[in-house]
């Protein structure tokens, strides 16, 4: 998923979303949406609950009309002013948070719902197709309430990539699971998607799911997208306060500008890899990731530790260096630090994040 705010953007997009506004009745709840989606890309649509990720779903389905803007899915305009495709014509399916099988019906009978038009040799065939994809053939027989909600959910993605629709849109397809759970599916179903070529887009409020399974992820706030790019971008290079408050760990240091690359807080002074233009002494909050401080035996600085979680393989600590001084650290867990111990450290951030503090 790209922005596309320009009107000379390629042809050959899959789903162009422009200026998209939409909302309930005489209320708007998203506007000012642009986005693009290429082929066999998976974007996602993340941001905190409310925000307005699923009324761009169901405008995107076709379920919602739009209140300004317009919607083309493979060349084709499916939501344009005076026109609007209905959604069983749309060529986009859905899978849903709940599953919505048909519980009378088997694995086997539920993809084949929507192949009635086939003969039954060829409708046969691509149920079997779909459900070794799936990795549910052994299942084919089975009723949906004898299935986990893995499976389930992996019945409902074969039953809505059966009529081999242009786009899939997949609704939290993953919150009634566990978490283990949640993040093995987001792979397969990843794994799926490509395998096929299939563009999807997916609603989350989960960031590791997001960025587990997409190529790209909009970062939405009461109904506005803040940023979209790469995970790896959100992350390390975020547009606004928001984005790097939602995406990832880490809080705020207060500092202030010593030129246009670097920065003095209590944590000494931090060069990163970017100019910003405030004139030197710019009070600013710079953004401390965990992953941006190392441990340090040399280093003078040594804040306490005021809290532990030990995770396995990493150990994440909350530092305090002074009463308005806090951040946190992901250490390898070899490395085992009482609470109250004072323990050297220093920042090794190659990226300088900051926001002019107001
Ligand atoms: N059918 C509806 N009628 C009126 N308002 C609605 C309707 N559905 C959603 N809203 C409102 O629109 C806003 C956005 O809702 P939406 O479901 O798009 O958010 P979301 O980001 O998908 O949230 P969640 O993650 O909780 O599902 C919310 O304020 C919600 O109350």
């Amino acid at each position: 998923m790209v922005e596309d705010k320009e009107t000379s953007a390629p042809a050959n997009w899959l789903l162009e979303v422009k200026d998209l506004a939409c909302g309930y009745g005489d209320t708007t709840v998203v506007s000012d949406i642009n986005f693009a989606l290429g082929e066999g890309d998976i974007g996602c649509l993340l941001g905190p609950s409310g925000c307005g990720k699923s009324t761009i779903l169901r405008a995107v389905a076709g379920f919602l009309p739009l209140q300004h803007g317009q919607i083309h899915l493979a060349g084709h305009p499916i939501s344009v002013p005076g026109k609007a495709v209905p959604p069983e014509k749309r060529r986009i399916g859905m899978v849903f948070q709940d599953y919505a099988l048909f519980p009378h019906l088997t694995v086997a009978e539920n993809v084949a719902f929507g192949l009635r038009h086939m003969d039954r040799e060829e409708r046969q065939l691509k149920v079997t197709q779909l459900l070794e994809l799936v990795h549910l053939q052994d299942l084919a027989d089975q009723h949906p309430h004898a299935l986990s909600g893995g499976q389930q959910q992996r019945v409902a993605l074969a039953r809505a990539l059966a009529p081999e629709p242009t786009l899939i849109l997949l609704d939290e397809p993953f919150s009634n699971l566990d978490a283990d759970l949640r993040r093995r599916l987001s792979l397969d179903v990843r794994d799926i998607l490509k395998t096929l070529g299939m563009s999807a887009i997916l609603v989350t409020h989960d960031q590791q799911e997001a960025f587990a399974m997409c190529d790209q992820v909009a970062v939405l706030q009461d109904g506005h997208i803040q940023q979209w790019d790469v995970p790896y971008n959100l992350y390390h290079e975020p547009a606004n306060r928001f984005v790097a408050g939602f995406v990832g760990q880490g809080g705020f240091v207060k500092g202030r500008t010593m030129g246009p690359d670097s920065i003095e807080c209590e944590l000494g002074v931090i060069r990163g890899n970017r100019a910003y233009p405030w004139p030197a002494g710019t009070l600013v909050d710079v953004l401390i990731r965990p992953d941006d401080i190392v441990f340090d035996a040399q280093s003078e600085l040594r804040p306490k530790v005021i809290e532990k979680t030990f995770a396995g393989t990493s150990t994440l600590y909350r530092f305090r260096l002074s009463a308005e001084t806090e951040f946190e650290a992901l250490f390898r867990s070899h490395l085992d630090f009482r609470l109250g111990e004072q323990v050297p450290v220093r920042v090794e951030a190659d990226h300088l994040i900051a926001f002019e503090r107001t």
